[in-house]
């Protein structure tokens, strides 16, 4: 089990730190788990891994649990000192599937319903975030299921929260909707300056928001670190989307081609990407998906193709994995960022590859997925 920070000089402010236990009939939950205090975690794992299960323990709705839950010092739960701190004085914010307003409040009785004196000052930049400043007078029934999370996400919020806990909230919406959701938690959880723990089971969704993860697997902690460097492990492929294994890249928008709908993104080292035009200023920091199948090789530069993005690469690791025989998985090396291929052994073995040789990798521009 995790320590607990005894050393209140050891924890960081706002870090959550747990180690549970808890029979659900034939399910047992058994997480150990030591998150950043700031930043967006992804729980992620398959339908009964128990993502839920942990929620609840940490908001406090479930007491049937052994062991211990710490935010920095402060003890939430800890059954060897006999300590539970009831949900409402958690300061946990909790944004469930469905919004759960209460319906005979105006939006904006929702939104200032438990939201302290101090807090008052933040609610006009919250609702800005958030777009809701147009249905403050809109009563709960009137709302469509995008406005209703967004209220519920802003009533979590104004609770003046020190750790934010999200349950699937795309849950149940429509492309369109899901989409515009998800542009607004992002923009959120980027503007302010609470952790969140975000549940789902979609990797694309996991994938644009989330900057750590942690894998869940039949109750336990299966995996927990920065979501690109998981996203790299072959061992986690099949449990991370399997077909869609990706990578993340990360780099600065540096140039935009209006008349051919191009964006130029700067990685972290000498390489440019060139993917489908944004509208994100010059400057601007980009994070792009991009599917491991998504990406061939050649051995030298090929001329006249259609490709935009021709990257030298080094292959720095290969694997067959038992699950897919027929293909190579591969960790190419393109300066100092790692990116994610998969090849069919055929090709693998007809251009004759190897750990540590020099290749183009061949993208595509319309293969960039903009987060
Ligand atoms: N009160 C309970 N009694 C018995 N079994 C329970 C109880 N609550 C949860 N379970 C079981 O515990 C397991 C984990 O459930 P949980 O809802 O935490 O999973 P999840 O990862 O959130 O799944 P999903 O993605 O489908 O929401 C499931 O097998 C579920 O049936």
């Amino acid at each position: 089990m995790a320590n607990r920070p005894s050393d209140p000089n050891k924890s960081t402010p706002g870090s959550l730190t747990l180690a549970v236990k808890q029979q659900l009939g034939q399910f047992q939950l058994a997480a150990t788990l030591d998150l950043p205090g700031s930043g967006v975690t992804g729980l992620f794992g398959a339908s009964g891994s128990g993502k839920t299960s942990l929620l609840r323990l940490i908001a406090g709705l479930d007491k049937s649990a052994e062991g211990h839950i710490y935010i920095g010092d402060r003890a939430l739960l800890d059954t060897q000192r006999g300590v539970f701190i009831p949900p409402h004085r958690r300061r946990i914010g909790v944004v469930f599937q469905e919004a759960r307003l209460f319906p005979h409040y105006q939006v904006r009785g929702n939104l200032t319903y438990g939201m302290p004196r101090h807090a008052t000052s933040r609610f006009d930049e919250i609702i800005g975030l958030l777009g809701i400043e147009a249905l403050l007078e809109r009563m709960p029934g009137t709302l469509s299921g995008g406005e209703a999370r967004r209220v519920a996400i802003g009533r979590a919020l104004l609770s003046d929260p020190q750790l934010l806990l999200m349950d699937e909230p795309l849950t149940g919406l429509d492309g369109a909707r899901k989409e515009e959701l998800l542009r607004y938690i992002t923009r959120l959880t980027q503007q302010v300056d609470i952790p969140v723990v975000y549940v789902s089971h979609d990797p694309e969704e996991i994938s644009a928001i989330a900057d750590h993860l942690v894998l869940m697997n039949k109750g336990q902690v299966q995996a927990s670190g920065s979501l690109s460097t998981l996203l790299q492990r072959f061992d986690l492929t099949h449990q991370l989307g399997g077909f869609d294994a990706a990578s993340l890249l990360e780099g600065e928008v540096v140039a935009h081609e209006e008349a051919y709908g191009l964006t130029h993104l700067a990685l972290d080292c000498d390489h440019q990407l060139v993917l489908p035009g944004t509208s994100a200023p010059l400057g601007r920091r980009l994070r792009v998906r991009i599917l491991a199948r998504d990406i061939a090789l050649a051995l030298t530069p090929p001329t006249n193709t259609s490709y935009r993005n021709q990257l030298n690469a080094t292959i720095s690791d290969f694997t067959i994995l038992p699950e897919a025989p027929y293909t190579v998985e591969l960790r190419l090396s393109i300066g100092t960022v790692a990116l994610r291929a998969r090849l069919t052994r055929k090709s693998w073995d007809e251009m004759g590859l190897k750990q540590g040789m020099q290749v183009t990798a061949l993208i595509r521009s319309v293969s960039f997925n903009a987060l």
